[in-house]
């Protein structure tokens, strides 16, 4: 640019702000009706996926494009159970910090530090990078359980041969095994947080795996970018929100005071969805009837009064972390550990995503639109 050019230059005013609406790239993993409320992966509506199968069919589904045959299924969950340990020196530095970091930050450090001692971590084939894909739903619940069991002082729970990721993750969590309606409850959350197209924490993945970084790299781009409470981290926020409610009969003086102070209220909104989030509504259904089997309907129904009184207010529709937090809390997972948990889900179409993005690779990089000041010349520090 020349200089007339740069000191006449006006920004285009064309920008989509936060890059709402812009089709950033190309998928075949993951798609959203917004208007409608659909959310397919692979052409599968997330109700049949939730109805009909598993967590480990789902990433399969995603990584593959086709859900799997039983043989296809027992190969991977045979890989997966081969890569269920984690290095000594990776559960050391979980016991270093689990009890000074928040678990997402504990989560974020151990999946970076995974790649030091992957032996093929350099290795870019994709191959190797499918197996480390494998690896990373192998020991992401591992790791989130140590978080929790480390910064407690208690043992490790080593996995348990032939249960499911789901069943596993509860066990080693909690010491002993869940039972069977909790185990898919913990599934069908697994499936229903597994993918969610260019979601901010997905673009982040691909935008590092767009640089032809490593896998665990863009893994990792993805954890920090889930753990901001306008996105993964908002399912802590509405547990947090309710229990600082407190009571119903308080709910909506709570929520009608936020909304005068133009604050937001976390689990409602979505930058894609203009109607009830399809996973929302599934989990609505869930909280439900695990509040009434628990004998424990406080949370499930403040939660309903928040959302009465935000849709009667604003038009807003709850988005998939609204009713995740009544459901964790009511099968008693701490709290800060429930964007951890979707990260253990969401960790299938990060890595879909990442290898989608090898397969056919351009590097993202868009442009901005300046609005800084023009042309000037340096005056020397002695003269400012
Ligand atoms: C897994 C996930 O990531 S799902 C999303 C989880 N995040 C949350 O639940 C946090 C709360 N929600 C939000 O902050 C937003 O709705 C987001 C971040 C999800 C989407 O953001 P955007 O598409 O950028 O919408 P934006 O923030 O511009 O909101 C548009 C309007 O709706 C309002 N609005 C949106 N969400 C909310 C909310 N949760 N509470 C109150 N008002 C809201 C905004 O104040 C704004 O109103 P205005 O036009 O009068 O200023
Ligand atoms: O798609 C989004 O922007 C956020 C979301 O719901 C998800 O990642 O599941």
């Amino acid at each position: 640019m020349n200089e007339t050019k740069l000191n006449n230059y006006k920004p285009e005013p064309s920008v989509a702000a936060g890059l709402e609406d812009v089709q950033a790239g190309v998928s075949e993993i993951c798609f959203i009706d917004g208007k409608e409320g659909r959310l397919l992966y692979s052409g599968y509506d997330i109700k049949e996926l939730v109805e009909k199968t598993t967590f480990e069919e789902v990433v399969y589904l995603l990584w593959n494009g086709e859900l799997p045959s039983v043989e296809q299924l027992h190969q991977l969950k045979r890989q997966i159970a081969e890569y269920q340990s984690l290095p000594t020196e990776v559960v050391d530095v979980i016991k270093l910090i689990s009890k000074r970091s928040a678990p997402m930050d504990t989560l974020r450090t151990t999946v970076s530090l995974l790649k030091s001692f992957d032996d093929e971590g350099e290795e870019m084939t994709p191959e190797a990078n499918y197996r480390k894909a494998v690896k990373l739903v192998a020991m992401l619940p591992m790791i989130v359980a140590a978080i929790e069991r480390t910064r407690n002082d208690l043992d490790l729970v080593e996995p348990k041969p032939g249960l499911s990721i789901a069943a596993n993750f509860l066990y080693m969590l909690k010491g002993i095994e869940a039972d069977p309606y909790e185990v898919r409850i913990m599934d069908a959350g697994l499936i229903m947080h597994a993918d969610h197209e260019f979601n901010a924490s997905t673009f982040a993945c691909r935008v590092t795996a767009g640089t032809l970084s490593d896998v665990y790299s863009a893994v990792t781009s993805g954890i920090g970018t889930l753990k901001g409470p306008l996105h993964g981290g908002a399912n802590t926020a509405v547990m947090d929100m309710l229990l600082e409610i407190g009571d119903i009969e308080k709910a909506e003086d709570y929520v009608q005071a936020k909304l005068d102070r133009r604050e937001k209220i976390m689990g409602f909104g979505h930058r894609v969805y203009k109607t009830m989030d399809p996973r929302a509504e599934q989990l609505r259904e869930m909280s439900r009837e695990l509040a009434e089997r628990q004998g424990n309907d406080k949370w499930f129904l403040m939660t309903e009064k928040v959302f009465e009184v935000i849709n009667d207010e604003k038009g807003l529709w709850p988005n998939v972390d609204l009713y995740t937090a009544s459901v964790y809390y009511v099968l008693g997972i701490k709290m800060d550990l429930y964007t951890a948990i979707f990260a253990m889900s969401r960790i299938s179409g990060w890595t879909a995503h990442i290898l989608e993005q090898y397969e056919n690779n351009r590097l993202i990089r868009p442009t901005a639109a300046y609005q800084g000041p023009s042309l000037r010349p340096v005056v020397a520090i002695n003269e400012r």
